[in-house]
C-alpha cells in the first residue's frame, strides 16, 4: 500500500528489552497516517501490545525514534506525544481514576489547566460523541467491562487527539457490547481520527481496518489490505492465524476469486450468484430460462 501523506506517526524501532531482559519487539518501523484504522494482529505474545505502547511514547525503544506530527520524541516532550496519540488501555481500570465517570473525562483536561467549566462541558461532549453520556455520574469503578471502555475511549478523545490507539478493545466484551465499540471506533475514525488497534478478533479487523499488519515473534512480518492479507496463506501460516469466517466461508463456496473478508460482502457475494442461478435454471413453467 502506498501512502503519499505525511505519517501522523512514525516510528523506528531496533529492539524494546523489557527489564527482565525480554526482547519485546524488534526491527520494527511502523507508521500512522491520516484517515487510516490499522488492526496489529497475531498470537499471543507477539509483540502487539509493545508496539503500540510505543506509539505514544509510553514505551521507548533500545535504539530507534519516534517522531509524530512530524517532531521527534524525547524525554523533554513527551507529552507531546501522549496528547496527540490517545491510548486506550486493555484494562480499563488502570485508566479510570476519578470517583465520577464525568470527573474521569475531565481530568485529563484539568491537567492540562482548562478551566473547570469548559472541561465539563467538553467531557459531557466526549461521552455524547460515545453515546456514554448517561453514565455521567456514576462510579468507574462498578460499571461494566464494555461501559468502562466507552468512558476511556471519551477520556481520550476529549484531548482531541489526531490519533487513537486501543489495546483489544473487544476483549471480555460480549457480542452486544462488541458491536457497540466496533460502531463507536468507525464513529470517531468518520470524524477525521485514525484509529490503531490491535484484536485477536479477525472477523472484527476485517470489518473495521484499512490495513492490517501482521505481528509474530516480536516483529511486524507482513501486511496490507484485508482482502491481501487474509488470504495470504503464507502470512496467515507464519502467525499460527486462522482467516475470518467470511474467508473460509468463501473458499469453500467456490468464491475466493472475489477475496470477500467481511460477512457482509460474502452476503452480497452469495446474493449475486443466487440471481444469476435463478435467471440461469429453468421454472417448471418456462420462465427463468437464459
Ligand atoms: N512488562 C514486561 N516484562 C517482561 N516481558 C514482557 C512485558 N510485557 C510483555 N513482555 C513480553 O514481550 C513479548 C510481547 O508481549 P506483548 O504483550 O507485546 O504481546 P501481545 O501480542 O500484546 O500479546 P497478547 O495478545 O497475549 O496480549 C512477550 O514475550 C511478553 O512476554
Amino acid at each position: 500500500m502506498t501512502h503519499a501523506e505525511t505519517p501522523l506517526v512514525d516510528l523506528r524501532c531496533e529492539a524494546h528489552t523489557y527489564p527482565d531482559g525480554t526482547v519485546g519487539m524488534h526491527d520494527v518501523e511502523f507508521s500512522v497516517f491520516p484517515g487510516e484504522i490499522v488492526a496489529l494482529v497475531g498470537g499471543n505474545g507477539a509483540g502487539k501490545s509493545t508496539l503500540l505502547e510505543h506509539l505514544n511514547a509510553t514505551l521507548v525503544p533500545d535504539d530507534g525514534e519516534l517522531v509524530v506530527g512530524g517532531t521527534p520524541i524525547s524525554e523533554d516532550n513527551k507529552t507531546r506525544a501522549r496528547k496527540e496519540v490517545g491510548f486506550v488501555f486493555q484494562d480499563a481500570d488502570t485508566q479510570l481514576v476519578a470517583p465520577t465517570v464525568l470527573d474521569d473525562v475531565m481530568f485529563g483536561l484539568q491537567n492540562y489547566g482548562v478551566p473547570t467549566d469548559e472541561a465539563k462541558q467538553r467531557a459531557r461532549e466526549a461521552l455524547e460523541t460515545v453515546e456514554a453520556g448517561h453514565l455521567e455520574d456514576r462510579i468507574p469503578h462498578y460499571l461494566s467491562g464494555g461501559e468502562k471502555r466507552l468512558v476511556g475511549l471519551a477520556g481520550v478523545l476529549v484531548l482531541e487527539p489526531s490519533v487513537v490507539v486501543l489495546d483489544e478493545p473487544l476483549a471480555g466484551l460480549d457480542p452486544e457490547r462488541s458491536r457497540l465499540v466496533a460502531e463507536r471506533v468507525q464513529k470517531i475514525h468518520a470524524d477525521g481520527i485514525s484509529v490503531v488497534l490491535s484484536t485477536h478478533d479477525l472477523d472484527f479487523a476485517a470489518e473495521v481496518a484499512d490495513r492490517v499488519c501482521v505481528m509474530t515473534d516480536g516483529n511486524v512480518v507482513g501486511g496490507g489490505t484485508p482482502s491481501e492479507v487474509f488470504y495470504d496463506d503464507a502470512l496467515l501460516a507464519e502467525a499460527n492465524l486462522h482467516p475470518p469466517s467470511a474467508v473460509r466461508v468463501a473458499r469453500d463456496a467456490g468464491l475466493a476469486s472475489a477475496q470477500p473478508v467481511t460477512e457482509a460482502e460474502l452476503v452480497s457475494l452469495l446474493t449475486e450468484v443466487d440471481n444469476l442461478d435463478a435467471t440461469r435454471t429453468p421454472a417448471p413453467d418456462g420462465r427463468g430460462r437464459d
